[in-house]
């Protein structure tokens, strides 16, 4: 259970508001950790324990475990139960299926007593529209993040295309206001897409966004305060690689937390400069 206003205080009491993004991959973690009975969680662990008071959420990418078969999906299930409480737990799956199979992937992500793990919110592709979405919103305190202008090369394939409402990831930002309140829904915007959030806040001022592209992927990180923090902040911006792997030796950790520590400081700055904080 995670509400807005708990969201907006761990972002007032952290001075941060940084998701961490565990898309751990077994190849590309320290080779000493091999020598433990399950490298993957003890990467975790270790990666969760240096950095959670530097961060308002962790975000597992799905597919780095789902690939891993029955071993992957428990090691998701570990992952998720040992993130602390007081950390937003993003389930980035990026799912979307018609009515009674989003009942089924909600179940998955939000249920404990069900699938054995309970995140605070879900990535869902808003391509199926309002019945795909809807099972997820059924959910008390909990969050669906919608797809809206991704932060890849090929975005511009579908998001860009003109429709007689702008184009169509605007489309999607103003039909699916109508589906659920800024309390539930937020939306993901690419930190490599930049300008557009001066475009993407007057559509949806209040909303938070969940922000991926910073670190590895390029995006500028005081770009996307200039034109998108509100006075709840409204920003969670996520870095994966450039966190986790910032070394492959046995100080990963340390590194994670020195890498994390920086994003951190510099999160603090824009906070202050849009007077967020004092
Ligand atoms: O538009 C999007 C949507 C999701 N992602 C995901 O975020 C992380 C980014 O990882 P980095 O290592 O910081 O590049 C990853 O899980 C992506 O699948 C995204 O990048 N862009």
């Amino acid at each position: 259970m995670f509400s807005r206003q708990q969201l907006v205080s761990q972002i007032h009491k952290k001075k941060s508001f940084l998701c961490i993004g565990l898309d751990t991959d077994p190849e590309k973690i320290p080779a000493f950790l091999n020598n433990f009975p399950n490298p993957v969680m003890e990467f975790n662990r270790r990666v969760i324990d240096a950095t959670h008071d530097l961060c308002i959420a962790y975000k597992p990418n799905t597919a780095f475990y789902e690939s891993y078969g029955a071993k992957g999906w428990q090691n998701l299930i570990d992952t998720c139960n040992y993130i602390p409480d007081d950390v937003f737990k993003i389930a980035d799956a990026k799912r979307g299926d018609l009515g009674n199979t989003g009942e089924m992937y909600a179940k998955a992500f939000f249920n404990k007593a069900s699938s054995g793990m309970e995140f605070d919110a879900v990535t869902v592709a808003p391509y199926m529209g309002a019945d795909s979405v809807i099972p997820f919103l059924a959910y008390q305190n909990k969050w669906v993040i919608l797809l809206a202008l991704t932060s890849n090369q090929s975005h511009q394939d579908f998001q860009l295309s003109e429709t007689e409402n702008g184009a169509l990831y605007e489309q999607v930002l103003q039909k699916s206001q109508t589906w659920g309140t800024t309390e539930q829904l937020m939306y993901v915007v690419g930190a490599t897409r930049g300008e557009a959030f001066l475009t993407i806040r007057k559509q949806v001022p209040d909303h938070f966004l969940l922000v991926p592209g910073v670190g590895a992927q390029g995006g500028s990180m005081e770009e996307v305060c200039k034109y998108g923090m509100n006075e709840s902040c409204g920003l969670i911006i996520n870095a994966s690689r450039s966190v986790i792997y910032a070394s492959n030796g046995r100080d990963f950790a340390e590194a994670a937390r020195a890498e994390a520590l920086s994003i951190q400081v510099e999160m603090e700055k824009q906070l202050v400069k849009y007077r967020f904080l004092e």
